[in-house]
């Protein structure tokens, strides 16, 4: 039986397959790693909106962590939606056990949609007990911006934000994110040697629904294979414009990236088949 990396996502959900631990689980996949996830909160959300959540009870959570660590550890972490300053302590005190599985913190407060997913008073929690137990910490410019408490908004201070989420707040490295900001796609990565900028071409498109939650779970799964941070996070990136170049035309509102988006690479963008490049025999 051939060995297969496997990769833990801790979130909320996204019945419409776009956001969350749905995407998580299929971005896994296509890296060819196996997806694991525990669940802290039920979303009823769309490409919409947001329409009601309920939070896993304490309880529930530590048990599907439970489940999952007692019985296969895995070659990687990330979180993603943690609502409440009690699941953070919770999940912060299963990182502490396990210190050496990388950790990619998502630090998802807002949807696309605008609607709130982190309670605001969990803001200081996730800085003072999981980011400074993160591998990567992934913000956008809004989520730097709440955490650091400043407004980031050129590319000047989004390089500054990554230097201080690792020397000020703790985290071995930082992708901060320009997906709002710039012409172009440029993401600032961090991890206290030389600063990177990963560039794009923006893609005229209102459909980045889960680009956040796909871009890190990308990430991830290169980790639980052994990647490098810089050989992951490029990959993550080259995947998740993929992902939205490719991107497929559902729902009424800001709709869903193309996970296999990034095997399509090379076919022309009007072509929304899965053409199954990968090979090989079953
Ligand atoms: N229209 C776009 N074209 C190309 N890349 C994009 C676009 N929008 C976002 N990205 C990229 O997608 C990734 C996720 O970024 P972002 O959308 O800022 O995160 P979030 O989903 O957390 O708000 C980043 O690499 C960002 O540069
Ligand atoms: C459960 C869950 N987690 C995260 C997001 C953020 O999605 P986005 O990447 O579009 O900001 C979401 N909409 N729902």
């Amino acid at each position: 039986m051939k060995k297969v990396q496997t990769a833990l996502t801790i979130a909320g959900t996204d019945p419409t397959g776009g956001a969350g631990i749905q995407a998580d689980l299929k971005s896994f996949e296509e890296r060819c790693v196996y997806g694991m996830s525990v669940v802290t909160s039920v979303v009823a959300q769309n490409t919409q909106c947001v329409s009601l959540i309920h939070h896993q009870p304490i309880e529930m959570i530590d048990r599907q962590l439970a489940c999952v660590f007692d019985d296969i550890q895995p070659d990687a972490i990330k979180t993603g939606m943690i609502a409440t300053e009690e699941m953070m302590r919770l999940i912060g005190d299963y990182l502490t056990k396990y210190p050496d599985i990388p950790y990619v913190l998502d630090p998802v407060m807002v949807a696309t949609s605008g609607d709130v997913l982190m309670e605001e008073s969990s803001r200081a929690v996730i800085r003072e007990v999981l980011i400074p137990k993160a591998t990567l910490v992934t913000p956008n410019l809004k989520e730097a911006s709440l955490l650091l408490d400043r407004s980031i908004t050129t590319l000047e201070e989004m390089t500054q934000a990554a230097k201080d989420l690792v020397h000020v707040l703790g985290a071995s490295a930082a992708v901060v994110k320009g997906g709002h900001l710039t012409e172009e796609a440029t993401d600032v990565f961090y991890d206290g040697g030389v600063v990177h900028y990963l560039t794009k071409e923006r893609v005229k498109t209102k459909h980045t629904h889960g680009t956040g939650c796909t871009y890190s779970a990308v990430i991830t799964a290169e980790l639980a294979k052994g990647q490098s941070m810089l050989d992951a996070v490029s990959l993550g990136k080259a995947f998740i414009h993929a992902a939205i170049f490719y991107g497929i035309d559902l729902g009424r509102g800001n709709g869903p990236t193309n996970h296999f988006g990034y095997r399509l690479k090379g076919v022309p963008n009007d072509i929304n088949t899965c053409q199954d490049t990968r090979g090989g025999e079953v």
